[in-house]
């Protein structure tokens, strides 16, 4: 199976119930639900996105026809940070990262001592092995990944109420305020709609806040 990248780099998870932990992120180039390009955001599945997926020219990346050789780059770029072997974690984001992370990848990066998690639109089916699933439902394409460690829904959508998905099997369900120009409107409703609805707890792109990637 051949990858193509368009970045691997080390931060502190910024976003949901990992915040602060330190992690590998490997974002995959392209998505099923918006080709990434500004011409076609309005008429996209997703609209909102605030990721460059595109291309392969952001820092390690590239196009990786070897599964031993993406897992010796992310293990080489954990290595870097001089953290050590204990509590190796790696983010498979994207784009849509279950476009391409298979079960020869996992089963890489398990060998290598990591902890793996994705951040998902849910549309894909996630394979067996992922230790950590964070989905966050988009409107329009159905989602089929309904259980998963953390569902991370983008607030406030368009017919996409939380009731929606305050019965599906997570463990921890987050409202992120919706980034872009009406940002600080989207964050007062969603610290309204967690003040009455405690099932729902508030997460902040914290990295964003700090300045980190
Ligand atoms: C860029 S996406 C990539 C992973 C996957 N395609 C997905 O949508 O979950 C990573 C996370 O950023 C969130 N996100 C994207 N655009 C956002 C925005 N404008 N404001 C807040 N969160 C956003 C997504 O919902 C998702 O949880
Ligand atoms: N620090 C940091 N945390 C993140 N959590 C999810 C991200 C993503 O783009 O998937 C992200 C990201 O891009 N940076
Ligand atoms: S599904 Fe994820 S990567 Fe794709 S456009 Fe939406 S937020 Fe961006
Ligand atoms: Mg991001």
């Amino acid at each position: 199976m051949a990858y193509s990248i368009k970045e691997i780099f080390a931060t502190l998870q910024g976003e949901g119930a990992h915040s602060g932990r330190a992690a590998v992120f490997c974002r995959f180039t392209g998505c099923n639900l918006w080709s990434g390009l500004e011409s076609h955001r309005a008429q996209a599945d997703c609209t909102f996105c605030d990721t460059d997926f595109v291309g392969m020219d952001g820092v390690n990346g590239g196009r990786l026809t070897d599964t031993e050789n993406l897992a010796r780059v992310i293990s080489q770029v954990w290595d870097e940070t001089g953290a050590g072997h204990a509590q190796r974690y790696v983010v498979f984001t994207g784009g849509e990262p279950l476009l391409q992370l298979d079960p020869d990848l996992i089963d890489a990066m398990h060998r290598a001592q990591f902890e793996i998690a994705i951040e998902s639109n849910g549309t894909i089916r996630a394979p067996d092995g992922i230790d950590w699933i964070c989905i966050s439902p988009k409107p329009g394409p159905e989602t089929i990944q309904t259980f998963g460690d953390e569902l991370k829904l983008i607030f406030p959508q368009e017919n996409m109420d939380p009731a929606r998905f305050s019965g599906w099997a997570f463990r921890h369900f987050f409202l992120q305020p919706m980034d872009g120009p009406h940002y600080e409107k989207h964050l007062a409703e969603t610290i309204a709609y967690c003040q009455t609805h405690p099932q729902w707890r508030l997460s902040l792109q914290t990295h964003k806040l700090i300045g980190i990637p």
